[in-house]
């Protein structure tokens, strides 16, 4: 709702009352409506001014609303109603005008903004554009190209920018509400038809085409495939060339169809599942709310390799102060010289004092003996992380929390190697580690709710998105990795090409394809791991036959690449060919596509042509598959954590709101029917076997993905 009174004698002031952010639901927009008419129509009112409840101005039109009917006064008219009015309105922005609420700002007559607030026009990451007259406003008032920035990234910008950009009127440091009262008394005479923004001209710029030109290749580049930014940059251009009037009928037109689009829901999907996921519940019970962390002042980092550098700048820009171990001399000054550009260069951007003074750097394991928590980032070795654990133990004063950067290792052995079992937790950063926001908090059987809390907080200190999960090979990302990349091999041994197999990855939203991707992080990693498990010996030595390992078929692919010394881009061959080792630009290699030729030859395989429907099929159902066997073994406790791990950490576009909220969108019985298919043509395949919760939620007609938790909770009780 909202709450109307009349303050310094004439202003009538309208707070906006909806905890947490004042978002603009029906019962909020009757509020205002019914106060705006008051105000107007009480000869004592000779101004107004709009603020929000308990510091925030308002989030924007509430999200939850986009899914049901909406009813109440709608949003357009009811801003229009403001900027027509014959008393001024000024609006007090603290906190956050965002979305609607910056529009609704924007028909306001004057801004005032508190110095701290953050304004925009987010839209676009919600699958929409701001249609609330936002992209008819903007660039009436700052201009095509700041307006197009501004609407087609979504970002949040300071009042300071804001103020620059003429966005608001004056920003103060003092209490907002009394600065737009003050300014609300002063203007309260002064003529309004210089300030209603719809009524301006839009500035024009010499070479309009060329600009929207720029501004649609630049979005279709960066949001491969997503709707929302190019319906953005054309209704940019409506107020760029046509009258305000129809400029807002394309805006309406354009938001028609992306309010109802996959898109949409599934972005809107991901804003509350990147939320759901920071209300974490372990199998026993322990769940965030009641579960406190405990306050950490002094954090270390054993191991200072490419994570742990990574790390120990997310670390150091926090504020804490930082330990960082590392015994190797060399590797040490190596670490501490790229540390200090790391954070200079960080800070630079974020215009803010590089935090270098936080770092303690030390060769001895001894010197983390008063830390609160440590965070070990070894080379990925069992042997040596057990080693590191066991003198942790030791030197760590009581009540260390002792957490591991490992992408797969079994985090409760290693908590058995300390003395405290429950303080040990996983914390599995993603390269590289000060830029990725994932961050998957494994916890073992023995790990305290404690423990747990602890990482998540500090881990949201570091601007990660935590989710927390159960321990198993892999955990959550690594775990469902492994099928998809496996089907990715299968689909070479049968006549597909990396370059095609990637085409279909990438058209459909990824960064990169899977054999890109591969050559990137490094085709040794899967080497090395392949051969822990004995499964990539080389054909000679082995006395099995080099497709098949333990009764299942197996692609001796990337081993055979290794034994090449092809690694990928370090070495300047993997998957492709590159200019020269460490470059980027991926090309074709016959070489390549002769090996494969010779490969099936070899083996009696005969090429046939594989179709990008069965790339996507057979490489995502699969890894879909494998989620919903994390989600029955209860690795995951939700499929919002899947899903905002695959859309944080591997790529999976936002927009397609992660695999199991895809599969939702897929249909769940016509991704078991395609798993059956593939698996009755590939029996000797156990990753493509539907797994038995996906056939419980087909039997039980295929629930929204919001109510699966409920299903999960029966199937696991009568597992
Ligand atoms: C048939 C076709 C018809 C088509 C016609 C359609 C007509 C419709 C016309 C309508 C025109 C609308 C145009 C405007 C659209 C919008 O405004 S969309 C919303 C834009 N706003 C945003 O995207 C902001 C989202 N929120 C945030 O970024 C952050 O929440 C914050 C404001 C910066 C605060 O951050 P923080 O303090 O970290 O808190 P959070 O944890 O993020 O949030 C706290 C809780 O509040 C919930 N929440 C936040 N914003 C909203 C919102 N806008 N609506 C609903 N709920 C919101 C959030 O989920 C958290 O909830 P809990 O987890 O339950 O605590």
């Amino acid at each position: 709702m909202a709450l109307f009174s009349r303050v310094s004698g004439s202003v009538g002031l309208i707070t906006l009352q909806n905890p947490p952010v004042n978002a603009l639901s029906a019962a909020v927009r009757q509020g205002i409506v019914d106060s705006v008419k008051r105000a107007l129509s009480d000869p004592e009112v000779k101004s107004v001014v709009i603020c929000g409840e308990n510091g925030v101005f308002c989030g924007g039109a509430d999200i939850k609303e986009f899914g049901g009917n909406m009813s109440g006064p709608p949003l357009i008219p009811m801003i229009h109603a403001i900027e027509a009015a014959n008393k001024p309105v000024v609006a007090a922005i603290e906190g956050s005008a965002l979305g609607g609420g910056l529009e609704l700002a924007l028909g306001c007559h004057y801004r005032i903004a508190h110095s701290k607030a953050r304004l925009g026009l987010p839209e676009v990451s919600l699958g929409l554009l701001p249609a609330a007259g936002g992209t008819q406003r903007l660039p009436r008032l700052i201009g095509v190209p700041a307006a197009l920035d501004l609407i087609t990234t979504g970002r949040h910008i300071t009042a300071a920018e804001a103020l620059q950009l003429g966005i608001v009127d004056q920003v103060t440091k003092q209490s907002t509400v009394n600065a737009a009262v003050n300014f609300a008394l002063n203007v309260a005479e002064k003529p309004l038809d210089a300030r209603r923004i719809s009524t301006f001209p839009c500035p024009h710029s010499s070479d309009l085409d060329a600009l929207f030109e720029e501004a649609m290749q630049k979005v279709q580049k960066s949001a491969r495939g997503a709707i929302a930014p190019v319906a953005c940059v054309q209704a940019v251009r409506a107020a760029a060339t046509q009258p305000y009037n129809q400029g807002m009928e394309r805006e309406k037109e354009l938001m028609a169809t992306l309010f109802t689009s996959g898109q949409a829901r599934a972005l809107q999907y991901c804003f509350f599942a990147q939320r759901a996921v920071g209300k974490w519940r372990m199998p026993n019970g322990a769940c965030w709310d009641t579960s406190k962390p405990r306050p950490v002042h002094k954090v270390a980092v054993i191991g200072l390799g490419t994570m742990g550098r990574g790390i120990l700048v997310a670390l150091a820009q926090t504020g804490l102060s930082v330990v960082a171990v590392e015994t190797q001399e060399m590797q040490l000054m190596e670490a501490k010289q790229a540390v200090s550009g790391m954070l200079e260069r960080g800070a630079k951007r974020r215009g803010v004092v590089p935090t270098l003074h936080n770092i303690t750097y030390s060769q001895n394991i001894k010197s983390v003996a008063e830390v609160d928590l440590v965070i070990e980032a070894v080379f990925e070795d069992m042997a040596l992380k057990e080693k590191v654990f066991q003198q942790l133990s030791a030197v760590c004063k009581p009540g260390t929390f002792l957490c591991t950067n490992t992408s797969a290792l079994d985090i409760d052995h290693l908590a058995s190697q300390t003395g405290n079992p429950e303080l040990v937790v996983g914390m599995h950063f993603f390269a590289p580690a000060h830029v990725m926001k994932l961050l998957e908090v494994v916890y073992g059987p023995r790990s305290s709710p404690q423990a747990v809390a602890t990482a998540m907080h500090l881990g949201k200190k570091m601007g990660k998105i935590g989710v927390a999960v159960g321990n198993c090979r892999g955990f959550v990302g690594n775990r469902m990795l492994k099928p998809y990349i496996e089907q990715a091999f299968f689909l070479l041994e049968e006549g597909g090409t990396p370059e095609k197999i990637d085409q279909a990855l990438e058209e459909f939203g990824f960064p990169m394809g899977v054999f890109k991707m591969s050559d990137l992080s490094g085709l040794d990693i899967g080497w090395r791991v392949r051969k822990g498990d004995g499964l990539a010996e080389s054909s000679a030595a082995s006395q099995q036959s080099p497709r098949i390992r333990d009764g299942r078929r197996y692609s001796p692919l990337g081993d055979l690449l290794c034994e090449q010394g092809r690694f990928g881009q370090k070495t300047g061959h993997g998957w492709y060919q590159y200019d020269k080792p460490g470059s980027q630009l991926a090309r074709s290699d016959p070489w390549l596509h002769s090996f494969l030729e010779g490969y099936r030859a070899q083996h009696g395989l005969v090429a046939r042509r594989i179709d990008q429907q069965e790339v996507l099929e057979r490489c995502l159902y699969v890894l879909i598959n494998e989620g919903f066997r994390i989600l029955e073994d209860g690795i995951a406790s939700g499929p919002e954590d899947i899903d905002i791990i695959y859309v944080f950490g591997y790529g999976w576009p936002r927009h397609r709101g992660g695999p199991m909220f895809y599969a939702g969108m897929v249909g769940l019985a016509k991704v078991l029917e395609r798993l059956e298919h593939y698996h009755q043509a590939h029996p000797d395949v156990p990753y493509l076997q539907p797994c038995s919760l996906l056939r419980r939620l087909v039997a039980s007609g295929s629930p929204p993905v919001n109510t699966w938790k409920e299903v999960i909770k029966k199937v696991r009780s009568q597992l």
